[in-house]
């Protein structure tokens, strides 16, 4: 623009050439400002940037995420929202201000900028961020470092991304190298992954779910991921026990209970086999060697919901992104002294029967298999005549100050710290996690921990279908399901289980003779056998079950809760 044009454009009046030499005045100060904080910008990029090479970081290796060290360790200038802001990087913290330009008069300014900080345990990834067009895979306009942070909601961990724009390369490598480092330095957290995809669960989107929620964080997070898409029962377990498991950090299993249940199976056979132990006796097993992560996409998900408190598969892989660990306590059920599952949960009786009834209705869509068998067997409901003994942990009898009335199985067994019950049962059932669930928010086993070492037993005497049900009702209400006269609830640590057979009680072998007799026995015949509930898959089993529990032998990606959120309940056969 020329002088003359310049000139022409000035405007005649006084009152607007006040105006304007106002507006030039606030221009002027403005671009001192800027130019100000540019040069602050480079000189702390510099002075950081060399600072960052004699000063390495301390991060924490030990992978509980403690702080170990407060001294910055970088420090500079990046925009946040649309803000610059002050930004200082610790071993344990990033914490950015904003900041404030120079109050006109000179004087500081009365308020304090607003400080904000991120704790890097929280922090998942750090990426370079770039602007790119519309099919462009690499390369881009770099337009500084983003943080990925995983932040708590309720019982839900919801991931979130912080933007820590600044133009210049140099300084943002700086940045990402020294954030990289630290994210690095946490050992608990995994780096490769087998994971396991049913893609038959509930309605058959476990496959989506992993391919929407879970992949994407997975792949941010930077961890290695091998997938096998499971084509049929068994084939998780199959591979369990063969492949090499130290190539892993942990193992996730993408499906519903009965999934977790056949990987969680497989996890504790494969440690019981490198360690050399004899599965066809009584033993005490080893621990799985690798963490298992459970992202529900069953019907049920009552691992799922134990162990996250929600149903939510980002939830659970931020859990697992975290390194967030678990020690659980686990069921061992075996019959004639083989081992023949490790599992969660046992149920015989009602919800035995309720299994074996939906696994009839094969022309019924899976998802109403179990509420049209519930109500069949519901009319249908029939006690089941059975011995049961266990063994109360230190836990003993669970407090029923508000039950109706003394309970009629109080019956103390023979000899030895084995107590006997011998009757008509409705249901029994064994439990060594809450099991909380959509239609059981606090639990089917509400007194029981993750990880007590010890199992809930919930046995349901014979009583009128209507009792039943009212029993059955209040596991979703908030009333106490167990305040009947015909519920008895122990906490065990072994239950021995011996349905009455047709023709009458079988004679009481010693274990010793059970065990040298199990090599020969079948364990599973057509002839006398009995349904079992084991972890929602059906196994008929002759004669009796012995079912203990083994503490904390297999670790869980999330964390211990008290009970699961509450969502509107989904079976609404009662
Ligand atoms: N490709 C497959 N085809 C058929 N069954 C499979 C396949 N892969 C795994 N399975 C088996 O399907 C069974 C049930 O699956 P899963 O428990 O995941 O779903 P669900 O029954 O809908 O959920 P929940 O147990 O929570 O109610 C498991 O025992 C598992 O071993």
């Amino acid at each position: 623009m020329s002088e003359a044009m310049r000139e022409s454009e000035q405007p005649a009046c006084p009152r607007a050439q006040e105006n304007n030499s106002k507006k030039k005045k606030k221009k002027r100060k403005t671009r001192q400002q800027k130019q100000s904080q540019h040069q602050q910008q480079q000189q702390v990029g510099v002075e950081e940037g060399a600072r960052s090479s004699v000063d390495p970081p301390q991060p924490d290796r030990t992978g509980t995420g403690t702080e170990t060290g407060t001294d910055p360790l970088l420090r500079g200038i990046f925009q946040i929202g649309k803000k610059s802001h002050d930004v200082v990087l610790t071993a344990s913290r990033i914490t950015w201000t904003p900041i404030e330009p120079d109050h006109p008069t000179g004087q500081s300014s009365v308020k304090k900028p607003q400080e904000d900080s991120v704790e890097l345990k929280d922090v998942f990834a750090v990426k370079v961020k770039r602007r790119r067009s519309v099919g462009q895979t690499s390369g881009g306009t770099l337009l500084g470092i983003t943080l990925f942070t995983c932040r708590p909601k309720g019982a839900k961990l919801k991931d979130h991304a912080v933007h820590l724009n600044n133009l210049s390369a140099d300084h943002c490598e700086i940045w990402f190298k020294q954030l990289k480092e630290i994210l690095n330095g946490f050992q608990s957290r995994p780096k490769s992954l087998k994971v396991f995809i049913n893609p038959c669960s509930h309605k058959k989107e476990a496959n989506q779910i992993y391919e929407d929620q879970v992949a994407p964080l997975f792949k941010l997070a930077d961890i290695k991921t091998d997938v096998t898409i499971t084509e049929r029962k068994g084939h998780a377990l199959s591979i369990l026990k063969d492949c090499r498991l130290d190539e892993y950090d942990g193992v996730v299993c993408v499906g519903g209970d009965g999934s977790v249940a056949e990987v969680a199976h497989g996890l504790l056979l494969r440690a019981q086999m490198d360690a050399g132990r004899d599965t066809d006796s009584i033993f005490m097993p080893v621990q799985a060697a690798l963490p298992l992560g459970v992202i529900p996409a069953g019907s049920t998900d009552a691992v799922a919901c134990s162990v996250h408190g929600i149903r939510h598969p980002v939830t659970a892989a931020l859990h697992i992104i975290m390194g967030h660990r678990q020690a659980v306590d686990v069921c061992s059920v075996s019959s004639m002294g083989r081992l023949l599952r490790f599992c969660f949960s046992v149920m015989f009786g009602f919800g035995s029967r309720t299994l074996a009834a939906a696994e009839k209705l094969t022309w019924i869509p899976n998802t109403q298999r179990r509420e049209v068998a519930f109500i069949t067997t519901l009319t249908n409901l029939k006690p089941e005549e059975c011995e049961l003994s266990f063994i109360p942990s230190s836990g003993g009898v669970v407090d029923q100050s508000d039950s109706e009335s003394e309970s009629e199985l109080s019956d103390v067994g023979e000899g030895g710290p084995w107590q006997r019950r011998r009757g008509l049962f409705l249901n029994i059932s064994i439990m060594s996690i809450p099991c909380l669930c959509s239609i059981a928010p606090r639990g089917l086993a509400p007194f029981t921990r993750l990880n007590n070492s010890s199992m809930a037993l919930v046995a349901v005497g014979n009583a009128s279908r209507s009792e039943f049900i009212k029993h059955l009702k209040r596991y979703s209400s908030t009333n106490n399901q167990f305040s009947f006269s015909f519920v008895e609830t122990q906490c065990v640590y072994a239950v021995r289980l011996r349905p009455r057979s047709h023709s009458g009680w079988t004679d009481e072998t010693s274990e010793e003779n059970e065990e040298s007799d199990s090599k020969n026995t079948p364990i599973i015949s057509s002839e006398g056998t009995h349904p079992w509930n084991i972890d929602g898959e059906l196994l008929e089993v002759p004669g009796e079950l012995l079912i203990r529990v083994h503490s904390r032998i297999l670790t869980l990606f999330g964390a211990d809760v008290e009970e699961a959120e509450e969502r509107p309940i989904k079976c609404s056969c009662i």
